[in-house]
Formats: structure tokens, sequence, C-alpha cells
């Protein structure tokens, strides 16, 4: 079956290097371009929108695809959809070098600043930095020193002739670290970007940022609408058990114990349940934007789980790992996050127990 595509702002320069990735690419088909003078209508009967437009234009358009049920890929920056690529995400040199700024340029008729990719790296710069707090950046008061996001400071450069550079200095006392991304060639820069992109935008649910999901909103309602019932179950078994209790009767009285102890305990374990399920998602969180998950390929079966066989030859790494630095909450993690691709959810859910203890010990106290 052939995709077809729709794409708006397909006259500007990128829906140009996209219009030319997807007519190359086997499986899609450019359906429809749209431009500052087309209507979002014409987004009938396709069967994925791409947006390379402007911010202004850009939730329109998103709008429009949710509407009419088609699965959208957000190339536009400068809206809070944005996402771009990010050239600095390590947190490993985080704690030596604490000043961070971010340099960027790009060309003069850019409408959006700060681009979004300083935007995006700066949230993951802070990310990373979670546990040891915001980087020095202490000038509020002064508008030349940049737009400050999440603590890190951005300044803008639009001039004539450039395409696109960012530089993140990284600086601690008597050293500095600078990583630069710039574009030279936009149509072979993107293009690689833009096929992985529209694959995954055909089979993405819920938001996704980047190659990131967010898709927690479903099991929240599902664990909230739990608890609650469970919290009615309680008041009323709770009722119940007070009758049972007065009864004087030795097996009413047993009864109406069991009655409010036991939806007590079930409510502990949903308790518990969470906070692992939290703090899980947030150490993965921490890990993915330090570029430190674990990140070998492996084949997967039908399941989405790993083969044994690449599962296996995981191990001896990541338990070496752990023998090394027992108490590391990052190596349990990662033997966690391998556990889990062989299939073995008890032992990947110890390991993962263990480091949120251990990364609870570490965190200085409040
Ligand atoms: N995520 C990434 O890595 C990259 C993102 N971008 C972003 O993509 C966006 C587009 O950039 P360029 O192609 O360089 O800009 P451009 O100015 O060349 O193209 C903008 C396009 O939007 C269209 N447009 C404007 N108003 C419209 C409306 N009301 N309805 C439909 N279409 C409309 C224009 O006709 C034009 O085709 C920018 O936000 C830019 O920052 C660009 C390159 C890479
Ligand atoms: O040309 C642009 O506009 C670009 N915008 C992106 C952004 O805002 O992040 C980055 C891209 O490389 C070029």
């Amino acid at each position: 079956m052939t995709t077809r595509v729709a794409i708006v702002g397909g006259t500007g320069k990128l829906g140009g290097v996209i219009r030319e990735v997807v007519e190359a690419e086997e499986g899609y088909e450019v359906f429809a371009v749209l431009g500052s003078r087309s209507d979002l209508a014409e987004l009938d009967g396709a069967d994925l929108v791409i947006d390379a437009s402007t911010p202004a234009v850009s939730i329109d358009v998103v709008r429009a695809a949710i509407e009419r049920g088609i699965n959208v890929l957000v190339g536009t920056s400068g809206g809070r959809t944005s996402a771009s690529p990010s050239s600095c995400a390590r947190g490993r040199c985080r704690s030596l070098l604490p000043s961070i700024e971010i340099v960027e340029a790009h060309r003069e008729t850019k409408v959006d600043s700060p681009s979004g990719t300083a935007v995006r790296t700066a949230e993951l710069i802070a990310a990373a930095r979670e546990e040891i707090g915001p980087v020095q950046s202490p000038h509020v008061d002064q508008r030349a020193r940049g737009q400050q996001v999440a603590s890190v400071p951005i300044h803008s450069l639009r001039r004539p002739g450039v395409i696109a550079r960012q530089e993140t200095v990284l600086s601690g006392a008597g050293e500095s670290l600078s990583i630069v991304h710039d574009t030279i060639d936009p149509t072979t820069a993107y293009a690689p970007g833009i096929r992985i992109a529209i694959a995954a935008a055909l089979e993405a649910r819920g938001v996704v940022v980047g190659r990131r999901r967010h898709q927690r909103m479903k099991t929240r309602i599902a664990v909230g609408l739990m608890t609650v019932l469970l919290l009615l179950y309680i008041v009323l078994a709770g009722q119940r058990s007070v009758v049972l209790l007065a009864s004087g009767d030795g097996v009413g009285i047993a009864m109406g114990v069991a009655l409010i102890v036991l939806p007590l305990i079930a409510l502990w374990a949903i308790g518990r349940e969470l906070w692992f399920g939290v703090r899980a998602q947030k150490l993965g969180e921490i890990l993915d934007a330090e570029g430190a998950l674990p990140h070998e390929e492996v084949a997967l079966r039908p399941s989405g789980r790993a083969t044994r066989d690449d599962a296996d030859a995981l191990f001896p790494a990541y338990r070496a790992d752990v023998e090394q630095h027992p108490g590391d909450w990052r190596a349990w993690y990662r033997l966690g996050v391998a556990y889990d691709a062989s299939g073995d959810r008890r032992r990947a859910r110890e390991a993962v127990r263990t480091a949120i203890a251990l990364e609870k010990s570490d965190r200085p106290a409040a």
C-alpha cells in the first residue's frame, strides 16, 4: 500500500527537501503540497501530514490533521511541538563544567528565535543536570546575556549566508569545551532524519517528541480510576466493617477486620507500584538524556523483546559493570533494561528497584 503524504510548507526550503525524500522513498507518494495560499481541506485523503511551515501556522496544521484522524509529523520549529536533534545532551561533563551557554546562527529571515534545536538542547541539558541543579547563569537582568531556557542562556544570531549553526559552550575553571554543529548542505543533512521520521510518524500514537514517547496519559487515567474505585470500596467496606465489629460476634469481628485490612494492603501495593513506575520512568529519562541507556542493536521477536541469543550476549557487559560499580544506580538500571530485553521481568524489576534505592541515597539531603 502506498502512503499518501501531504506536505504543508512543501513550497519552502525544508518542504522541498521533504518532497524529494518522499518522492524517492518506496511506498510513499506526494499526495498534496500546501503553501501559504492553500486550504487545509486539501489534507483530506492523506495518510500522513508533514508540517514544514511557520510557527504561527503549525498548530492549525496539527489540529486539522488530528480532526481528520491523520498522523502528523512536525518539522516546524518555534512551537511547543518542535522536535530537533540536540548537539549536547551528555550529562557526563556536567559537574566539571558548570557554565553552559548556546550560541546559534541561522539565516536572517528565520522567524523564530531561539531556534527549536537550541531550545531542545537546553531542555535536555537541564534534564541531564536534574540532580545537580541548574547551570551557572546568574544574569537575570541583562538581555545581552541571552534568553534563558531551562536556565541555559541562548544567544541567537541571524545572518545572511548562514544555513544553521549551533555551538554549545561548556566552561569550567580554566577550561572550556565547545560542541559545534554546522549544516553545510540541507538536503544531505536532513534527508536521513526525514526518512526515519516519516516511517516513525506513521506508527506513532499520542505525542512523540524526537524519538521519545509521551503516552503516559492513558495509563494515568486507568490507574487514577482504579484508585478512585478502590477508595470508594474502602469507604463502603469501612461502613460495613464497623457494623460487623460492633456485632460482638467472633466471626463477625474477624470478617470486619479482614474487610478493612485487605483493601488497605491492596492500596499500599498500588501506591508502591505507582511509585516504582514514576521513579523508573524518571531514571530512564535521565539516562536517555545523557545518552547512557543501552544502545546495542538487537534482533527483536514479534513480541518486541530481544531474541534470547542477542539478550544473552548483552548480559556479561552489564553484569560486569554492576560488579565493578555496585553503588552506581546507572549500572543497575542498565542491567534492568538488559534483563527486560531478555524477557526476565522479575530480575529486571529487582535491578531497577536497586537503581531507584541507590539513586535516592545518592541525592543530597534536603
Ligand atoms: N526540525 C528541523 O531539523 C528543521 C526545521 N526547520 C523548520 O522548518 C520550518 C520551515 O523552514 P523553511 O523551509 O526554511 O522556511 P520557508 O520560509 O522556506 O518555508 C515556509 C513554508 O511555509 C509555507 N506557509 C506559510 N504560511 C502558510 C500557511 N498559512 N499555510 C500553509 N503553508 C504556509 C510557505 O508557503 C513555505 O512553503 C521552520 O520553522 C524551520 O525552523 C527547518 C530545517 C530543519
Ligand atoms: O532553517 C531553519 O529555520 C532551521 N531551523 C531549525 C530550528 O529552529 O531548530 C534547525 C534547522 O537546522 C534549520
